[in-house]
């Protein structure tokens, strides 16, 4: 007779399940968390569905056994099929993935349950002030959670222990509390528009379908895209089932979760790193229960263990914040279709600047187009005039041009707020001896040191090294010799305080402060309590500020000219997306963009406010070069502790590639970002044709290439989205 046995992946760097033995008794299905023994360990891993092919032979008697079956939901058979396929696509040991959607507790602690307290009717004859408020409060017969009842009352807990004793209050237990409330479809639905009556309808219609299906919201800074998705939202929670909304800055969109209060009557679920490991276990539970309706989180959710996913979104699909770069290196946009496929129900990509995939998809009918080509109430998408740095330049040593000043002045006269992007924070990007030139770099990064003043330190933007600003040149030795090169934001706001004593200025980056902090600066700046906001592309981030009437691109070009071959786009929806911050409320919005290239095709667009002849140029442009989405790419990192051993095993990588027709492997050569926390690297590039099944190839690649030795490393991107 042979034993039982199932294949359980552990969340660990492995590709495949491990075999163990099932004790007599428990029952295990695909799916089933279990706690196995590895080596001395005990581990959590899940168990895993077995291909059609029939199991390899494994002698049985050296199977240890499953210690036992977690008290949890199995994994839904959509969340294995998207790990299976996940770990195919993007060569990541599929152990690695799973870990990604394992964050299950070993043994959950039940959920606290709340003493209540209700009064009895009987009174008791002498009272104090604080019982005599106690009686009063409870005098309506509702059952309140006893920490409620004596802060209603403002009494201490111990007044309502005596009133306990005394017979006045009885004790009842209450059921925990939920870890979130249901959202109440209809507790403030908005009356749309014409065109976004349309746009809704055709996603609720989606919803109802329970098929699959892609569609582009498409809708200009502004229209009302979050009032639109939240109907289907709303559709999906009246069915009784789960709505998944993926933001690409979770975490400092309290405005979200209060627009969504505003609507849904509760807050949704929140699901990103600042929430508490306790709570995000009770979500969890409560996601895989079915009880948690609607999850607002970052691509972490998308790995939760919905049982009944009726819809997805993903706001602000374009923002390069849902690629994950380190890790299991993916796209979670691009995951959450997979998906949603799996769970054949619909996913929504909202922007007002698709990315060009997601643009080529839709001219092709792939994607279904939504169009919200107005903004709601009328009001008017912002002009952007240009202001061309070779003619208008700024004074030594500033960064705001004549014209700008002037407009902003004309801005704050007119009690209107304004907004400075540039997107680069801290002080000053570089810091130089003025005595012998010495540039200060970090010390395992090929990067500069950039300056933060009101921290006093200068800081490594890739590995976050930090040191103080020295007062001496480490080079000659000069003293006093060091001195800023360049603008920062925190520099930037110096010089609109030099500018604008009167005003009120803040610096909006992502470095400073916590998430707390950001959210109520954020707030600051929706209720006007700022005059001249200075911010890096965190304020592109889909905010809604009323009372901005001013937008001024400080340097256009920054993101431009590096080879890059999404820098384009990138500008593009960059500019775009802050400029769509202003002229949202009752005033109308202007924008400039300070740039050295005016007639750059870019920034020609932007002038014009030509969208369609950004997507025009650009995507002839990629078609012409064979890049994505007309051509694949995948680039393989080669790190080491040595640049010699680095650059040796990247030649003997390049010299195994399979040769087959149409695939281009270029390289090796060392990359821009050189040295990275000490680790010299070298780059690859893989390009092939659009239907190519690149994961196949560079799987096979991989079988037949040398092993890294030592502490060489190899790292593989599919469809990377930065080339450093
Ligand atoms: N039907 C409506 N009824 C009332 N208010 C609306 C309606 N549609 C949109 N609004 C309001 O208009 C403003 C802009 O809407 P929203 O933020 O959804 O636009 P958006 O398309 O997501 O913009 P962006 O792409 O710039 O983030 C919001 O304050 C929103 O509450
Ligand atoms: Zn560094």
């Amino acid at each position: 007779m042979t034993a039982a046995t199932v294949d359980v992946l552990l969340p660990l760097g492995l590709d495949v399940p491990y075999s163990y033995l099932v004790p007599d008794g428990l029952e295990l299905a695909p799916g089933d968390l279990v706690a196995v023994p590895l080596g001395s360990r005990l581990v959590v891993g899940c168990v895993w569905p077995r291909g059609a092919e029939a199991p390899a032979p494994v002698d049985t008697s050296k199977l240890k056994a499953v210690r036992k079956k977690l008290d949890h939901r199995p994994l839904p058979p959509d969340l294995l099929q998207l790990i299976d396929w996940m770990a195919d696509y993007t060569l990541a040991p599929r152990g690695m993935v799973l870990r990604m959607a394992l964050r299950h507790e070993e043994n959950p602690s039940p959920a606290r349950e709340r003493v209540g307290v209700r009064a009895t009717g009987h009174v008791p004859e002498r009272l104090t002030a604080a019982r005599k408020r106690l009686i009063e409060v409870m005098a309506d017969g509702f059952v309140r959670a006893k920490t409620d009842a004596a802060r209603e009352a403002g009494v201490s807990p111990s007044v309502v222990d005596g009133l306990v004793d005394e017979g006045a209050l009885e004790t009842l237990v209450l059921p925990p509390a939920p870890a979130a409330e249901t959202p109440d479809p209809d507790h403030a639905a908005p009356t749309l528009s014409e065109p976004q009556a349309q746009a809704a309808n055709a996603i609720i219609a989606a919803v109802q379908a329970k098929a699959f299906s892609v569609h582009l919201l498409d809708g200009v800074t502004g229209s009302g895209k979050t009032e639109v998705y939240f109907e289907a939202v709303a559709e999906a929670v009246r069915e009784g089932r789960q709505a998944l909304i993926l933001l690409p800055e979770i975490a400092l969109t309290q405005a979200f979760i209060d627009r969504f209060t505003r609507r849904f009557g509760v807050a949704p679920a929140e699901w990103h790193s600042g929430v508490s490991t306790r709570r995000r276990g009770r979500i969890l539970r409560g996601v895989a229960d079915g009880d948690v309706q609607v999850v607002a989180g970052a691509r972490s959710a998308l790995f939760l263990p919905f049982q009944d996913l009726a819809l997805t979104i993903v706001d602000e699909e374009h923002d390069p914040a849902y690629k994950q770069e380190d890790g299991v290196t993916y796209h979670a946009r691009d995951m959450a279709v997979v998906r949603s496929r799996f769970c054949r129900s619909p996913i929504v990509l909202t922007s007002a600047t698709p990315s060009i995939e997601t643009e080529v998809n839709a001219r092709r009918g792939r994607y279904n187009r939504l169009s919200l080509p107005l903004r709601f109430g009328g009001a008017k998408v912002p002009g952007l005039s240009p202001i061309d740095l070779r003619k208008d330049m700024p004074p030594r040593g500033r960064w705001i041009a004549p014209r700008l000043q002037s407009e902003i002045a004309q801005t704050l006269e007119d009690g209107g707020q304004a907004l400075l992007f540039l997107n680069r924070r801290g002080y000053a990007p570089l810091t130089l001896c003025r005595s012998c030139g010495h540039r200060m770099r970090c010390p395992s990064c090929s990067a500069w040191l950039v300056e933060h003043r009101f921290r006093r330190r200068l800081s490594c933007h890739h590995c976050g090294y930090q040191a103080p600003v020295p007062e001496c040149c480490p080079a000659c030795g000069a003293k006093d010799a060091m001195i800023p090169c360049g603008p920062g934001v925190e520099r930037l706001q110096e010089e609109v305080q030099a500018l604008f004593p009167e005003a009120r200025s803040l610096v909006l980056s992502s470095d400073i402060g916590g998430i707390e902090r950001m959210r109520a600066e954020l707030e600051a700046v929706a209720n006007g309590e700022v005059d001249v906001v200075v911010g890096t592309q965190l304020v592109a981030k889909g905010h809604n500020f009323p009372g901005l009437a001013l937008v001024g691109v400080v340097d256009a070009d920054v993101g431009l000219g590096h080879g890059d071959p999404r820098a384009a786009e990138r500008t593009f929806q960059l500019v775009h997306q802050v400029a769509g911050r202003a002229g949202r409320g009752a005033t109308e919005g202007r924008g400039f963009i300070q740039t050295h290239m005016p007639d750059h095709p870019v920034m020609q667009a932007l002038v014009k406010g030509d969208r369609a002849a950004f997507y025009e140029t650009e995507i002839a442009a990629r078609e012409e070069a064979h890049l994505p989405p007309f051509g694949r790419m995948a680039s393989l990192i080669v790190s080491a502790n040595e640049g010699p051993a680095a650059e040796a095993h990247a030649r003997r990588l390049a010299a195994s590639a399979p040769r087959v027709e149409g695939v281009r492997v270029l390289g090796p050569a060392e990359a821009p970002l050189a040295v990275l926390r000490g680790r010299h690297r070298w780059r690859l590039l893989v390009r092939a044709p659009r239907a190519f099944d690149l994961s196949a190839y560079l799987r096979g690649w991989r079988s037949v290439a040398p092993r890294p030795t030592g502490n060489t490393k190899v790292s593989i991107d599919v469809d990377p989205m930065t080339f450093l």
